[in-house]
């Protein structure tokens, strides 16, 4: 388990983690979402004890990072894809990560083959696409079996197939029971990925909720579907909903829930061929509560203006 408890950093007179209290808890992917410059990036150093809180504090079951014995049997990490020596060989990279961190050997083979790269492990790092070194990547955060594993932005630049991959590679870490930290900027892939969702935009934590509840919280439409849309087009509107055609055929409904789109349609003798409550996207929802944010970004903050 993550503990962040008034989680606060600043740089100067910039609050970069603004107070942040949550609990990143295990056997569920947490995605953690948030704009540009929203402090993902900086909550995690704080979380691996690359940086320093200026108040509050973050804790790995238990424990602030720096107090962990043999660290990564307890938390491995995934940062910077690119951040391995490119003249070393997968496999020594690995080995030399496991002979400092007091890892059996054996677990180099086992995390070359669960990421997939068994056939890979005696080529140079420097040689090996994005998606390779990622693969490496989650393979080093891996190599000491930790219960806690934090990502940042995984499935950047990865081709469908890789991104398919690392999705069915985290929900199994999850449903190992472990505690899996997820930040990226898709949020499509978010949605399917993650379990709980905790969003930040300038430093403050605005969302902490599962994804089931947050997308379906507000927002969204029922597409319908008639053999001739038009009458009940018309009849919806008169009700107050706003109608909008589809594409291709149908009708994209807000403002009335599909009971009362069915009863209006019963009403008047029209058979519906098609009823779909359609939640909206992660990422409308992402917008809806972080527009308010960054549009108030212009103004100083009280805390900025001291
Ligand atoms: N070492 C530093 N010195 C000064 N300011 C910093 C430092 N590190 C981060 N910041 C500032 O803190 C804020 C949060 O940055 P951070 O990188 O944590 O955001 P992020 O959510 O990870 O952004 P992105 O999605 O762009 O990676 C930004 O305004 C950034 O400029």
């Amino acid at each position: 388990m993550i503990e962040a408890d008034e989680l606060t950093k600043t740089y100067g007179r910039h609050r970069a983690v603004d107070r942040l209290t949550f609990r990143v808890l295990p056997g569920r992917v947490t995605g953690f979402l948030g704009p540009n410059g929203a402090g993902k990036s900086t909550t995690i150093r704080l979380i691996l004890g690359l940086d320093s809180p200026t108040h509050g504090r973050v804790r790995i079951n238990g424990r602030p990072y720096r107090a962990l014995t043999q660290p990564l049997r307890q938390v491995g990490a995934l940062l910077d894809a690119h951040a391995t020596h490119g003249g070393r060989r997968a496999r020594d990279h690995l080995l030399w990560l496991a002979q400092t961190n007091d890892i059996p050997r054996g677990r180099v083979a086992e995390v070359l083959r669960r990421t997939g790269l068994t056939e890979e492990g005696h080529r140079r790092v420097g040689g090996f696409s994005l998606g390779m070194k990622q693969r490496l990547g989650i393979a080093a955060a891996l190599l000491g079996d930790p219960q806690v594993l934090i990502f940042d932005e995984p499935v950047n630049g990865l081709d469908p197939d890789g991104v398919h991959w690392i999705r069915g590679l985290i929900r199994s870490l999850a449903a190992e029971g472990r505690t899996v930290l997820i930040s990226s900027h898709l949020m499509s892939e978010m949605q399917l990925t993650a379990d709980h969702v905790l969003i930040l935009a300038r430093g403050r934590l605005l969302s902490d909720s599962g994804m089931a509840d947050l997308v379906r919280s507000d927002g969204g439409d029922v597409l319908v579907r008639t053999a001739c849309d038009t009458p009940l087009a018309t009849l919806l509107t008169a009700r107050g909903a706003t109608v909008a055609p589809e594409p291709a055929h149908g009708l994209a409904v807000t403002g009335l829930d599909p009971a009362e789109i069915a009863a209006t349609a019963a009403t008047h003798g029209i058979a519906l061929v098609e009823l779909t409550p359609r939640p909206p996207s992660l990422e409308e929802v992402f917008r809806r509560i972080t527009d308010p944010e960054l549009r108030y970004r212009a103004e100083p903050r009280p805390q900025d203006a001291r």
